[in-house]
């Protein structure tokens, strides 16, 4: 599922997260991640970054299932707490809002226990034909 070379998701990408994203009902998406000593930015705790990229691609996800090629155009991400290194955590996301060009998704992080870690709302920007082909991504449904 997904690009094989996607740094979140691509299961071919020696550098990436390898993180694998799975339906949810309808048009939701869920995951599953543990966080490595090597996604870390202060010591024992993930990089911010890596949350935000995670939140970024569940959104993107969601899009991906609903068919079509959309690329983020904002994310606005609330960091709650601390994800640890060695910490299982599990991911979700769901549209709120649907329309001709824009999808708007919210996305969380969470402990096993229910715990928020972190949030986000992004709106996602549905591409026409001429983007596909200018960002070279034609070749994609
Ligand atoms: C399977 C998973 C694969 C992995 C996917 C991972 C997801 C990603 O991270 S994608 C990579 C990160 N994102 C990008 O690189 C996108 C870069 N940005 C762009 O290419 C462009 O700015 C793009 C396509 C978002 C918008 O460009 P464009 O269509 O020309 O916008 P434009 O025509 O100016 O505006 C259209 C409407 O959207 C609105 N809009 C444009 N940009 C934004 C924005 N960033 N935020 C909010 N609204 C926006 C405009 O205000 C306008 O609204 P209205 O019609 O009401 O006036």
């Amino acid at each position: 599922m997904g690009y094989a070379t996607c740094f979140v998701c691509g299961q071919e990408n020696d550098k990436g997260l390898h993180i694998h994203f799975h339906k949810d009902g309808e048009n939701g998406v869920r995951a599953s991640f543990l966080a490595e000593p090597w996604h870390e930015g202060w010591p024992g705790i993930q990089h911010g970054g890596v949350t935000s990229a995670i939140l970024d691609e569940a959104t993107a996800y969601v899009t991906f299932f609903m068919g079509v090629v959309a690329v983020t155009a904002q994310l606005q991400v609330e960091f709650q707490d601390p994800i640890r290194v060695g910490e299982r955590v599990e991911i979700e996301a769901h549209p709120t809002k649907v329309t001709r060009r824009i999808v708007e998704v919210d996305a969380s992080i969470r402990g096993t226990d229910g715990a928020l870690k972190a949030r986000s709302h992004a709106k996602m920007m549905i591409l026409s034909q001429q983007q596909k082909e200018e960002m070279g991504l034609a070749n994609l449904p």
